[in-house]
């Protein structure tokens, strides 16, 4: 078995867990679930540096990043550094992080969070809601085409926005539909970990122009930017390079001051 299908295995086996433990109408009763959301796409639309900076303390790609950290500050970091958005991982198994961390992001700041979660079912669209998310991530290669209708629309039912992460032409051909914001290219093959940014590029001319495209993994330079914005690419999705400091905020702040220079 690949990492992958380790995940999307382990993460049936949870969701069916805290179907059992925490009932939809326990979900829906959230503070949290009326609250208006904030769109990351229109945020993407109207930036010069589209950063999305994310909040990610492990990997199965590089196992540990960063434990010394507490979200809140990082949450704040990422806001006063101007990012247009938060990517809040809340998988514990593999990324070691939690829906708790959405929702200490969400007291934190009123810039649009992204749940980046491996979702395989409608429950966990109930969960982003009602923790805080503006907007949710699907991923192409752990989903069929009618999976990705039925969670997208009823994402766009909710008011969250739709990242469609995709790998390859496959994964785009078959996911391309209108309950879809923005179309994310991930620089990383999922199954081997590879990364290169002429994934984004090759797939770019084959996004329809109605979405927004973003690129996703191994950015950790200006210049990865600069080279991808001529294909289009208003966002980019960066994780890592920033979470590896001691002050992922600070980091964040002059990658952007050197990108809009
Ligand atoms: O990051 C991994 O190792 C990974 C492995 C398997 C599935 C997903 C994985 N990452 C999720 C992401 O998409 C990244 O966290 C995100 O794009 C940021 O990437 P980076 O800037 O390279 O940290």
């Amino acid at each position: 078995m690949n990492i992958l299908d380790k995940i999307v295995f382990d993460k049936h086996k949870e969701v069916a867990l805290k179907k059992a433990l925490i009932p939809v109408s326990q979900l829906e009763q959230s503070v949290l679930f009326e609250k208006p959301t904030f769109s990351l796409a229109t945020k993407l639309k109207e930036s010069d540096s589209g950063i999305i900076a994310e909040h990610k303390r492990r990997s199965p790609s590089k196992s540990v990043i960063n434990y010394n950290l507490n979200v809140q500050d990082v949450t704040k970091g990422y806001t006063n550094a101007g990012v247009c958005g938060m990517s809040v991982l809340t998988d514990g198994k593999y990324f070691g992080g939690s829906l708790d961390d959405l929702v200490l992001a969400r007291a934190s700041t009123n810039i649009p969070l992204l749940r980046k979660e491996f979702i395989i079912d409608e429950y966990q669209l109930l969960e982003a809601k009602a923790y805080g998310a503006d907007a949710i991530l699907l991923i192409a290669a752990i989903l069929g085409r009618a999976e990705i209708k039925t969670l997208s629309e009823l994402a766009k039912s909710l008011d969250l926005d739709v990242l469609l992460e995709v790998h390859n032409q496959e994964e785009l051909e078959k996911s391309v539909m209108p309950s879809l914001d923005m179309l994310g290219v991930n620089n990383r093959n999922l199954k081997t970990f590879e990364v290169s940014l002429d994934t984004s590029k090759s797939l770019s001319p084959l996004i329809p122009d109605d979405f927004i495209k973003v690129s996703e993994s191994g950015i950790s330079t200006v210049s990865a930017i600069k080279e991808l914005q001529p294909y289009g690419y208003k966002g980019f999705l960066i994780g890592e390079n920033f979470m590896k400091t001691d002050n992922p905020g600070k980091s964040a702040t002059e990658f952007i001051k050197e990108l809009t220079k």
